[in-house]
């Protein structure tokens, strides 16, 4: 498999669905806060998965934010679906380490959460709430959840939970699906089975996703293109097409090519 060069600069930014442009990030003021981002430029096309890894601190959940508009660029500019980002958008969804489910909420309330809230749905949510919750269900099922939607959370096992919280991630068919480290509270063995689980629902629903996440096999398995952030303040350092067809399978993370890849992504963050 071709490997690009570790300090390979990233592509220009073409006409896609989310582009970052010459963008920092910082927290606080310019003398004494923390420049996290600094410009960092990638575009990501419409449905493709994208992951984005380096060390801890390099700024990777700040990118999300950025991306969400839950926090503005110090400088450069970043759009979604051709808009300019300048206060939270609405057409993401967001999962987190922690499934963050709502403990007085059955399952299935949880994922309906967003449509509760998130407009045009909030508005029509009495009168379409059957319409809703046979998508919630439907969802559920895809997850192998169909039989727990009346549990509460705390009756279901953290993968479960992380289910679930996929679940109310794309309830709304987000155009856009912000993955922080979702699956990094769990055992090797639930994570390794989510891989699959998300695999299966992006195929489904097709949406563009942003993959933040400390394990390399996990964003190989998971990507179209993995981006390795340099530690703080991150910069993009390398962009790496994964040539795998999909669906993918476990199986083939055994395989020299995944192994290659892997170990080479590890030494670009090593390396820096
Ligand atoms: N709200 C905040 N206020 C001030 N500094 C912050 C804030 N959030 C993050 N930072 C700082 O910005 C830098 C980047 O943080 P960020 O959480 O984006 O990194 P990360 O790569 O996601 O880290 P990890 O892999 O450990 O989760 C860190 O130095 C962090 O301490």
């Amino acid at each position: 498999m071709e490997v690009s060069e570790p300090n390979a600069p990233p592509p220009k930014a073409g006409a896609n669905f989310v582009q970052i442009e010459d963008v920092s990030l910082r927290y606080g003021d310019s003398s004494s806060g923390t420049l996290a981002i600094e410009g960092a430029t990638l575009s990501i096309a419409d449905g493709e998965f994208i992951a984005v890894v380096g060390p801890s601190g390099c700024g990777k959940s700040s990118l999300l934010k950025l991306v969400s508009g839950l926090h503005p660029p110090a400088e450069g500019v970043v759009r979604v679906g051709g808009k300019m980002v300048d206060r939270p958008i609405d057409i993401c969804g967001i999962a987190f380490q922690n499934s963050t489910l709502l403990p007085w909420r059955t399952t299935l309330e949880n994922v309906l959460l967003p449509l509760e809230i998130v407009q045009p749905y909030a508005s029509n949510f009495r009168k379409n709430k059957a319409e809703y919750e046979a998508r919630a269900r439907e969802l559920l099922a895809a997850v192998s959840l169909a039989g727990f939607e009346d549990r509460y959370p705390w009756e279901l096992s953290g993968g479960m939970q992380q289910r679930a919280s996929l679940c109310r991630a794309l309830i709304h068919k987000p155009k856009l699906l912000l993955l922080d480290e979702p699956f990094g509270a769990l055992d090797a063995f639930t994570r390794e089975d989510l891989w699959t689980i998300l695999q299966d629902l992006c195929i489904r629903e097709r949406p563009t996703v942003i993959l933040v996440t400390h394990e390399l096999r996990e964003a190989v398995f998971l990507a179209d293109t993995v981006y390795v952030v340099s530690p703080r303040p991150g910069k993009i350092l390398r962009r790496e097409e994964v040539p795998y067809a999909r669906p993918r399978t476990y199986e083939m993370t055994f395989e020299s090519d995944f192994v290659d890849l892997v170990h080479s992504l590890r030494e670009s963050i090593q390396r820096n």
